[in-house]
């Protein structure tokens, strides 16, 4: 559905944004994971239509979006990390207006997308009143009122609460059911029970796109817990990636990523999520 060749995106002469991703989507829930200035924006910019790639090509089922933007813009839903609502407007005022923007005439799917987002209570309040994580949903309504078959996602769930978080998370992962579901976040735990994929980023350059299953079996036997003491725990840190450390009175119980067994009576731990990832970030290091 989705096609990435060598896509780069330059910012003048220094900037190397994006630098040579491709990638294959389809249906699901894609978590894109980096650092801040990773490229996640950038590279999803670039699928929305906003920005062009400087290299590379970008094909939505087959045809190439920088030829023909409109066939995807018809069928994309996108929420920006910095989404703004008008304040003075209702809820349904809000999404009528968008509707209006988008040529979407029935007033139906209005309803029924305030009801999928848990809004349709609130939908005559002032939108100025709503939490940041109400006003975070009121965003996916809108990206959903053209019914598209990919929503874009960019950091959606900063600064929400965890009840809300979760909230999110469930509606992000049935809207996955069915569409391709793109939702960059540096918190692993937001993607992590939703996501088909994880797309990784790192300076720009797609470090892998796997299963979370996958990326935990790539990093089992890589990761070692160890309780030492502080002197020795002084000493390890300048010779093995610490993933974790926990001072436990006079030990420090310890989560490392290692080739090998790190110190004497380190034992091999069953990797998170979290942990695999970085495993995966610190073999790239030692391989370069
Ligand atoms: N318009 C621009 N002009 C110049 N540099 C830019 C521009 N947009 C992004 N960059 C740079 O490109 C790199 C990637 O930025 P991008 O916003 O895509 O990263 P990100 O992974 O989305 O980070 P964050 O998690 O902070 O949003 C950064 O070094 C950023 O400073």
């Amino acid at each position: 559905m989705l096609e990435l060749r060598n896509v780069v995106k330059t910012f003048g002469k220094d900037v190397r944004a994006v630098d040579g991703v491709s990638l294959t989507l389809d249906c699901g829930v894609v978590g894109l994971i980096g650092h801040n200035g990773a490229g996640k924006t950038t590279l999803m910019q670039m699928i929305a239509t906003l920005t062009r790639p400087s290299g590379g090509q970008i094909l939505f089922d087959g045809a190439d979006i920088v030829a023909r933007p409109q066939e995807i813009r018809r069928r994309l839903g996108y929420l920006p990390q910095d989404f703004g609502i008008y304040p003075n407007l209702s809820a349904l005022e809000f999404m009528q207006y968008f509707a209006a923007l988008k040529g979407v005439r029935d007033p139906a799917r209005i309803r029924y997308l305030l009801e999928l987002v848990n809004l349709h209570e609130q939908a005559r309040r002032p939108a100025a009143s709503f939490s940041g994580g109400m006003r975070r949903r009121l965003g996916i309504a809108q990206a959903l009122l053209n019914d598209p078959d990919i929503l874009i996602v960019d950091e959606p769930t900063a600064g929400l609460d965890p009840e809300e978080r979760l909230r999110f998370r469930n509606l992000l992962g049935e809207l996955g059911f069915d569409k391709l579901v793109i939702m960059s976040t540096h918190i692993v735990s937001d993607v992590e029970s939703i996501a088909g994929q994880l797309a990784t980023m790192d300076a720009g350059k797609l470090i892998s796109c796997a299963t979370p299953r996958v990326i935990l079996d790539q990093a089992r036997g890589r990761i070692w817990s160890a309780n030492v003491g502080a002197a020795e725990y002084e000493q390890l840190r300048n010779r093995v990636s610490v993933l974790h450390a926990q001072r436990e009175g006079d030990q420090v119980a310890l989560r490392m990523v290692h080739g090998a067994s790190p110190c004497d009576g380190a034992r091999v731990a069953e990797p998170t999520l979290e942990e695999a990832l970085m495993a995966q970030r610190h073999a790239l290091r030692v391989a370069a």
